[in-house]
C-alpha cells in the first residue's frame, strides 16, 4: 500500500472516531428530549424540518437522496432509544409498501405485515400497531379506492405521506436469463414492463407469464424454481434471497406511488404541510363550484381533487381534496370554516408534512 493511501485511510479513521462520538452524543440528546416531551416519540414535523435544513446545507458530493437516507437511519436509531414502536403495512414482506415504511421510518422499528388495507386500519385502530402505511394513489393506476373509503369511516388521522418511485426488477435464483422459462408477477407489474420483456426475453410467450397475488408472492414462487424469475421490487429479492438480473425495467421510469401514514396523533405544523379533506354537497347544478369557492377566496392551493361514490345514496359523491397548508395556519382555518358552512358533510382527515 502506498504511503499516500495509508495517510488518507488514517484521515478516514479519525473522521469515523469523531462521527462515532457525535452519533452517541446525538442519541443521548434524543433520549433526553424523549424524557422531557409529552406524548409519542415520533414527531414527523420535526423530522421534516431537519431534512429541509440538511438539503439546503448539503454541498455534495453525496446527493440529497443519499443524505436523507443516511439521516433517516440515524434518526430511526435515536428515536428507537426514546420509544420502540410498531408500523403495520400492506404485506406480505417484500412489497413496495414495506419499501415505503423503510424509506420514512428507517430500520430501527418493528414492522407488522398485514393481509389487507382493512387489516392495516384495524391494527392501528385496536392499538396493535402505533402507525399504519397504506397506498393511496399511483401515478399511472390512479386512486386506491379501498384506502379512501376507509379514511371516511376511521377515527384515525393522516399523520404523513410517503412518495416512492416504483422500480421493477427481474430476479431469479441466478442471473442466467437463457435458463428462464417462466415469469411470475402481479398483473399490474407485467403491464408496467411490457416493452422490456419484449426486447429482452423475446422467446418467452405470454403463456409463460404467471399472475401472482402480489409481487412479493411472485418472488417467493421464483425462489423455489431455478427455471422461474419474478418481477418485483428490490426489497423482495432481499427477503427471498434472489439475485437481481435487471433493475429498473419499468416502461415509465417516473412511475410513483403515494402512501399515507395513519395514526392517532395530531401533527403540529412543520411550515410545509398538506391538509386532506373529505366533503359532500347537494346534488344540484353549480354545487361543487360553490363548495370549493372558499379555497380560491382564501388563496389556498389545491393539490388533489378526487370523487368517489358516497355509498349512502345513488349518484351522491364524496370529494377528496388535498390543500397546501396546515389546519392551524390562519388562512387555512378561515377557509375550513367557510367550507364547513357550504358542505353537507366535511371531515378533516389530517394535516401533515408534505413529502
Ligand atoms: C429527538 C426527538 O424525537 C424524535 C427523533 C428525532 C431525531 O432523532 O432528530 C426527531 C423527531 C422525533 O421523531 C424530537 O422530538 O426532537
Amino acid at each position: 500500500m502506498t504511503e499516500q493511501l495509508t495517510r488518507l485511510r488514517d484521515e478516514i479513521d479519525a473522521i469515523d472516531n469523531e462521527l462515532l462520538q457525535l452519533l452517541n452524543t446525538r442519541a443521548r440528546l434524543a433520549q433526553e428530549i424523549g424524557r422531557k416531551k409529552s406524548g409519542t416519540a415520533y414527531r414527523p414535523e420535526r423530522e421534516s424540518q431537519i431534512f429541509t435544513r440538511l438539503k439546503q446545507l448539503n454541498a455534495g458530493p453525496l446527493s440529497h437522496e443519499r443524505i436523507i437516507q443516511l439521516f433517516t437511519e440515524i434518526i430511526s436509531a435515536c428515536r428507537a432509544l426514546e420509544e420502540p414502536f410498531t408500523v403495520a403495512y400492506l404485506g406480505p414482506q417484500g412489497t413496495f409498501s414495506e419499501e415505503a415504511v423503510t424509506k420514512r421510518f428507517g430500520s430501527a422499528i418493528n414492522t407488522l405485515a398485514s393481509s389487507s388495507i382493512d387489516d392495516v386500519f384495524r391494527k392501528v385502530e385496536s392499538g396493535t400497531a402505533h402507525y399504519g402505511v397504506v397506498p393511496v394513489e399511483n401515478s399511472t393506476e390512479g386512486a386506491v379506492g379501498r384506502t379512501m373509503d376507509l379514511l371516511l369511516q376511521t377515527p384515525l388521522k393522516i399523520c404523513g405521506e410517503i412518495e416512492l418511485s416504483v422500480h421493477q426488477c427481474l430476479m431469479a435464483q441466478h442471473s442466467e436469463l437463457t435458463k428462464i422459462k417462466k415469469i411470475y408477477s402481479h398483473p399490474q407489474s407485467f403491464a408496467q414492463c411490457q416493452k422490456w420483456l419484449k426486447e429482452n426475453l423475446p422467446n418467452l410467450h405470454v403463456m409463460d407469464r404467471i399472475d401472482a397475488a402480489s409481487n412479493a408472492d411472485a418472488a417467493r414462487l421464483a425462489a423455489s424454481d431455478p427455471h422461474a424469475a419474478a418481477i418485483a421490487g428490490k426489497k423482495a429479492a432481499e427477503v427471498f434471497g434472489l439475485t437481481l438480473c435487471a433493475r429498473n425495467i419499468e416502461d415509465n421510469p417516473n412511475n410513483t406511488t403515494r402512501f399515507l401514514i395513519i395514526g392517532t396523533q395530531h401533527i403540529a405544523p412543520s411550515g410545509k404541510d398538506k391538509t386532506s379533506l373529505a366533503m359532500a354537497t347537494n346534488n344540484r347544478p353549480g354545487a361543487v363550484h360553490e363548495l370549493l369557492a372558499p379555497l380560491a377566496h382564501h388563496r389556498v392551493s389545491m393539490t388533489r381533487l378526487e370523487s368517489r361514490p358516497s355509498r349512502a345514496n345513488l349518484w351522491d359523491y364524496v370529494f377528496f381534496v388535498d390543500i397546501e397548508g396546515h389546519q392551524e395556519d390562519e388562512h387555512i382555518a378561515k377557509a375550513l370554516q367557510a367550507l364547513r358552512n357550504n358542505a353537507t358533510f366535511l371531515k378533516i382527515l389530517g394535516s401533515y408534512p408534505a413529502a
